[in-house]
C-alpha cells in the first residue's frame, strides 16, 4: 500500500485503536505513509505525545450540537477540516483512508469521497456513533463490532471485526507489573479506571472507600483523568476492624486512618507482604493507595490489577480483555445512545465481568470484596476474557484495506485504458468510489 491517512481524533477510544493500526501498518511495510488525523484537544497531543515515530497532523473540527451557537462554530469548523483534508489528500494521494469515528473523521470521509480515495470506518461501540452513522452511506466499507447492525449501510459493505489494541497492549507477569507501579505483589490491586478523560463519580467513590478498602488488604491504583486531580501517594493502616468470616467482604465501618501522604507515586518501596484474609492484624503494615491524573502504561496497570473498576469505553474493554483483567463496568450514563450500557452489559453476558450502574454505588464496594478475593471467580472471569479476546483486528483490517485500495487501483486504471480507446459517447467517466 502506497500511504494510509488514518483520522482518529477526539477522544483516546479514537487514538489508541488508529495508533494500534498505524503499528501494524508499520510491521508490514516500514515505508508506507502513514498519517493519523487527531484534534485539537489536549488529550490527543496528551496521547499522541507517547508516538514519536508516528506522523500526527491536528486538524480543526469541533464536535456537533444542537444549540445554535456551538452548531455554528462546529459547521465553520468542519468546513475548514474538510478543506484541511482536501489539500492533505492531494498533496500525500493515500491508497486508502481510515475513520475510528468521531467528529474529525467528517471532513476527510468527505474529502477522500471526492477524490476518489476508498474510505473505511470503523465503529468500535455497541451502539453506532453519530459519525459512522451518517457517514456510512458514503464509505467503501464499515467494520462493525460482531453482532452489531446497521440498516443505512449496505450488507456488502460491512465486516464484522474487533477493535484494534496497541501493541504494548499485553499482559506482563504480574509481580514484575506491581513492583513497577510501587505496589506490593503480595496484596490484591484494585484499579480505578475512567477511560481517557476520567470518571469523577468513580474517583469521588475511590476516595470515600480509599481507607475500608485498605483495611481490608486492598491496595487502590486510580487513574482519575487529567485535570481531575493531583498524583499521590497514600499510606493507609491495613486494619480490619471486624474480621470476615472467611471467603466474605467484611462491611464493617472503619474509622478515619492514621496515613501519610507523599507526592510521588512510584518513589517508596514495596510494604512488607502478608495477605489481609490471612493474617487480619498486621500492626505496622500499611497499604498504599495511589492516584494518577494519566497513565502511560496501562498494560502495566492492567497487569497488575487484580480486579478493575472501570468506565465501559470499549477501547477499555478491548484492552481489559487482551490482558485478561476482570472488571467490574460503570456505564457512564450519559453517553450517546447509552453506548456504554450497551458495551457493558455484551462484557457481562460475555463472562469478563459484571456490570454495576452508577445509581447503584451503595453495592460496589461489597461487589469489589466479594470478587478482588475470589480466586475461583476470578480464575473463571479470566479463563473468559481469554476466550473473548480477538487478536487478529488489526491484519484482518489491514488485509482488507490491501484489497480495497487495490480494487481502486484496478479500477481507476481500468477506467483510463477504456477512456483512451473507448470513443467518449459510449464510456462513462470512471465514478469517484468506483470499488464500491
Ligand atoms: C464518555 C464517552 O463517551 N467515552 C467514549 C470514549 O471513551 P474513552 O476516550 O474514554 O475511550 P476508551 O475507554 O474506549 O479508551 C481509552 C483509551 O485511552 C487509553 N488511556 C486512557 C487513560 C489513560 O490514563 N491512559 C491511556 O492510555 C486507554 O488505554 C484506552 O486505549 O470513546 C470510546 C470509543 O469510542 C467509547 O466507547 C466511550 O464511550
Amino acid at each position: 500500500m502506497d500511504g494510509i491517512v488514518i483520522s482518529c481524533g477526539g477522544t483516546g477510544g479514537h487514538l489508541a485503536p488508529g495508533i494500534a493500526l498505524a503499528e501494524a501498518v508499520q510491521a508490514r511495510d516500514s515505508r508506507t505513509r502513514i498519517t493519523l488525523l487527531i484534534s485539537q484537544k489536549k488529550i490527543d497531543s496528551r496521547l499522541s505525545g507517547k508516538y514519536p515515530h508516528l506522523h500526527f497532523l491536528a486538524v480543526p473540527g469541533l464536535g456537533f450540537s444542537w444549540r445554535p451557537l456551538r452548531f455554528f462554530r462546529c459547521a465553520v469548523s468542519q468546513l475548514k477540516g474538510l478543506l484541511f483534508c482536501l489539500k492533505l489528500l492531494l498533496r500525500e494521494r493515500p491508497a486508502v483512508v481510515v475513520g475510528f469515528g468521531g467528529f474529525t473523521s467528517a471532513g476527510v470521509t468527505l474529502a477522500a469521497r471526492l477524490l476518489g480515495i476508498p474510505v473505511a470506518l470503523h465503529e468500535a461501540n455497541r451502539v453506532p456513533g453519530l459519525a459512522v452513522r451518517t457517514l456510512g452511506r458514503l464509505a467503501t466499507r464499515v467494520y462493525l463490532p460482531e453482532g452489531v447492525r446497521l440498516p443505512a449501510v449496505r450488507a456488502p459493505r460491512i465486516r464484522h471485526v474487533g477493535l484494534p489494541v496497541r501493541r504494548e497492549i499485553v499482559d506482563h507477569p504480574r509481580s514484575a507489573a506491581c513492583e513497577r507501579l510501587g505496589l506490593n505483589p503480595k496484596r490484591r490491586v484494585l484499579a480505578v479506571f475512567g477511560g481517557s478523560q476520567g470518571a469523577g463519580p468513580l474517583n469521588d467513590w475511590a476516595h470515600e472507600h480509599l481507607a475500608a478498602l485498605a483495611a481490608e488488604g486492598v491496595q487502590l491504583y486510580c487513574v482519575s483523568g487529567p485535570g481531575k486531580g493531583e498524583a499521590q501517594v497514600r499510606e493507609l493502616p491495613l486494619r480490619a476492624a471486624k474480621p470476615a468470616p472467611e471467603g466474605m467482604a467484611s462491611d464493617a465501618p472503619v474509622g478515619p486512618p492514621a496515613e501519610s501522604t507523599a507526592a510521588a507515586p512510584n518513589a517508596a518501596p514495596a510494604p512488607a507482604p502478608t495477605p489481609a484474609r490471612e493474617t487480619p492484624n498486621a500492626p505496622s503494615e500499611t497499604i498504599r493507595a495511589i492516584f494518577v491524573p494519566f497513565c502511560d502504561d496501562v498494560a502495566t496497570l492492567l497487569s497488575a490489577a487484580d480486579l478493575v473498576v472501570s468506565r465501559a469505553g470499549a477501547g477499555t474493554i478491548a484492552e481489559l480483555i487482551r490482558c485478561g483483567t476482570p472488571a467490574i463496568l460503570v456505564p457512564y450514563p450519559h453517553a450517546a445512545d447509552d453506548h456504554q450500557r450497551a458495551n457493558a452489559s455484551f462484557f457481562e453476558r460475555q463472562g469478563g465481568g459484571v456490570v454495576v450502574e452508577q445509581g447503584d454505588f451503595s453495592r460496589l464496594k461489597r461487589e469489589v470484596l466479594d470478587t478482588i478475593f475470589n480466586d475461583w471467580l476470578l480464575n473463571q472471569l479470566r479463563s473468559n476474557l481469554r476466550r473473548m479476546d480477538r487478536s487478529h483486528a488489526a491484519d484482518f483490517i489491514l488485509d482488507d484495506l490491501e484489497r480495497l485500495s487495490a480494487e481502486s487501483a484496478a479500477a481507476k486504471s481500468a477506467g483510463s485504458v477504456s477512456a483512451r480507446f473507448a470513443t467518449p459517447a459510449l464510456t462513462p467517466p470512471p465514478r469517484a468510489g468506483s470499488a464500491q
